[in-house]
Formats: C-alpha cells, structure tokens, sequence
C-alpha cells in the first residue's frame, strides 16, 4: 500500500494549514506504518505514509531529484526500476527506492514519461522550478487515486477519499491510465496500447457466432 496526500496552491500557507495537512495525511496512516513524511514548497504539500517495500532502510518519500528541485511522492512499485536506472546514467540517485527513478525520468524526459512505468502506481510530482505538478495513475488502477478541488482554487491528490472528503469542495476517483498535469489543466490518457478501444460494438450478440469462431480459434493450432 502507503498513503499519498498532495495539496497544491492553498491560499492559507499558516502553519495551521500545514498541521491540518499531516493530520489529514494521517488519515491514511493504515496504509503505511513504516515512515510519515511530508515536503512543502511554498502553497504546495507533499505528504507520504510509508509501507516500506523496496530499500526499507533509505527510501522513504517524498523523494526528489538530485537538487530537490523535482519532488515526488508516490504509492505502488515500479518493476522495471533498474532498467530504467541503466538508461539514466548520468543520474546520481540518493536511495535504493524503485520510485526515486519517476523523479528523474521526469527531469529526463518531461511528462511523457510515464508510459515508459511497468508497474503499479499513483503519483503526484511537484516540479518546483516553475511549480507546475502532475499526477497519474497505473494502466489499470491496481494503486487508488483520488482528485479534490478546494473552494479557495487549490488542488488535491489522495489514496483515499477520507482526505479530501472534509476539505475539497467536491472530489472524483481518478480515472486509470491517466495523466492530469496543471501545465495544461486537464487529464488526459496516457495509457495508449493499440488495441485499445473505447468504441461500443454493435454487431448484435449472437452466442452461437461467438462459440463457432472460438472453436475454430482453438483448433487451428
Ligand atoms: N507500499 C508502497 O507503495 C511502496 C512504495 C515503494 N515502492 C517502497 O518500497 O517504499
């Protein structure tokens, strides 16, 4: 598991608003009894509960690129992690973490780089420097994702409805396979395969076809 709560451009930057933060990241405490830990950066917060899986001893999150300018907390597992490492050589990573490499896939390769993920995942990334963020989530939605909109513009991410439910205005499930990025306001599919398709068939259904061609199908062989 682990919890992810990200809060992006709150109007309030007082510490009462960061307290307000951990205590509704501590909503999701069940998820990961490992490690809490929180990042903000101006009207920005990264908060993360920790199940600790890979590198238990140094990967705690958020977790960031090599001048901490890219910071990012996710949940889930990126399989393909050390592949990933060896295509980014001149990379210095800080932790052993299979999710360090999202931050500097993303310093690499910008936002498109979330179809190169095998894995299971939802994430928000927060690139400080012009304090644009994305967030996305796995092909399939195996990791929860939840998005939020508070009254006063802000912008939130979370595992679990129960950190958005008392302080968003309204909130959706975040669809899988999908990329929201603030660059271009809006969520969209990164999660291309080319037999996907969202048409609707309308041959109508005929049991009888459906069975002779899956015989013929099977006995070609
Ligand atoms: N439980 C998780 O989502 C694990 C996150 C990350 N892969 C880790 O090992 O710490």
């Amino acid at each position: 598991m682990c919890g992810i709560l990200a809060v992006l451009g709150v109007s309030d930057v007082s510490l009462a608003k960061r307290s307000r933060i951990i205590e509704l990241s501590r909503r999701l405490r069940h998820r990961g009894p490992d490690w809490s830990g929180i990042h903000s950066f101006e009207d920005c917060y990264l908060a993360h509960q920790r199940l600790a899986i890979v590198d238990p001893t140094s990967g705690d999150q958020p977790l960031y690129n090599e001048d901490k300018t890219v910071v990012v907390t996710v949940n889930g597992e990126i399989y393909n992690h050390e592949e990933l490492k060896a295509k980014l050589k001149p990379h210095k990573f800080q932790t052993g973490s299979d999710c360090e490499v999202i931050a500097h896939l993303y310093e690499e390769y910008g936002e498109e780089f979330v179809d190169m993920l095998d894995g299971m995942f939802s994430f928000v990334l927060l690139d400080t420097r012009d304090k644009s963020f994305i967030a996305a989530r796995d092909a399939i939605g195996i990791c929860p994702l939840y998005m939020g909109w508070g009254l006063d513009g802000s912008v939130w991410f979370s595992s679990e409805m129960k950190a958005l439910s008392d302080d968003c205005e309204r909130f959706i499930s975040f669809p899988p396979g999908h990329l929201y990025s603030s660059k271009t306001g809006g969520l969209r599919r990164w999660y291309n395969p080319p037999w996907f398709s969202e048409s609707i068939p309308s041959a109508p259904y005929d049991p009888l076809l459906i069975r002779e061609s899956f015989e013929k199908l099977l006995s070609r062989g």
